[in-house]
């Protein structure tokens, strides 16, 4: 992009956002926890149960969300859960721009490792990093053993944005991808007078709960 271009693209009065600029978003969390079924149920729009072996290494889709009228284009990576793959996918989170945090209700340990996760990404990521913490599997209401309120206040502690989604029934997994482009866009657009925009307001006031909570 040229010095014109680039200025124009900065304050947000280019017309070609959407054509120079692909916003890498990093699927992460441990194996099982749901990363796979999350992007299928968001590029297409369904869920296959138990049908994706294991992530060997790393896959990338774009995807262009709409926002306010501007498409953003997400290229979305997702990356293996899996321990052996841990140096592979180290290398993708430099450049990455937005990273998707995920554990999964139903299995304690995928919780306590977001600890370990968000070391690493503080270690190998961008300081700006786009974070986001995720908790799947919310339509699995009997099996849950980490409530609501522990992803929240983990969330809270770190400073990042927190919803609980459902590969599954879609809940939530549309507005995390959207809350995702439109904060990489008003980063992108950003001017002094222009709009402010929270994420973490605008998630609380978007996200969907699950029906039912029987765990207590
Ligand atoms: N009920 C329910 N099952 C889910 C959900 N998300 C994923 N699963 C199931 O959980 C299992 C693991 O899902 P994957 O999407 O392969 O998990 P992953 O995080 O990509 O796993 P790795 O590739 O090993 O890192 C599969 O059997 C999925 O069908 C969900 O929201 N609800």
């Amino acid at each position: 992009m040229d010095q014109q271009r680039l200025d124009s693209y900065q304050r947000g009065t280019s017309r070609d956002f959407n054509e120079h600029v692909l916003h890498k978003t990093i699927l992460v969390g441990d194996s099982g926890v749901g990363k796979t079924s999350l992007l299928v149920q968001f590029d297409q729009g369904k869920f296959i149960p138990g049908s994706f072996s294991a992530t060997v290494g790393i896959g990338f889709t774009n995807k262009v969300v709409t926002v306010d009228g501007v498409r953003v284009k997400l290229q979305i990576w997702d990356t293996a859960g899996q321990e052996r793959f841990r140096s592979v996918t180290h290398a993708y989170y430099r450049d990455a721009q937005a990273l998707l945090l995920l554990y999964d209700i139903t299995n304690k340990s995928s919780f306590d490792n977001i600890r370990a996760w968000l070391t690493e990404i503080h270690e190998y990521a961008q300081r700006d990093v786009v974070i986001m913490l995720l908790g799947n599997k919310a339509d699995v209401s009997n099996e849950r053993v980490i409530r609501s309120e522990d992803g929240e206040t983990l969330a809270r502690e770190y400073g990042v944005p927190f919803m609980e989604t459902s590969a599954k029934t879609g809940m939530n997994v549309e507005l995390a991808f959207l809350a995702i482009a439109k904060e990489l866009k008003y980063r992108a657009l950003w001017h002094p007078d222009g709009p402010r925009f929270q994420i973490r307001d605008f998630v609380e006031s978007q996200k969907k709960q699950p029906s039912c909570c029987s765990f207590s």
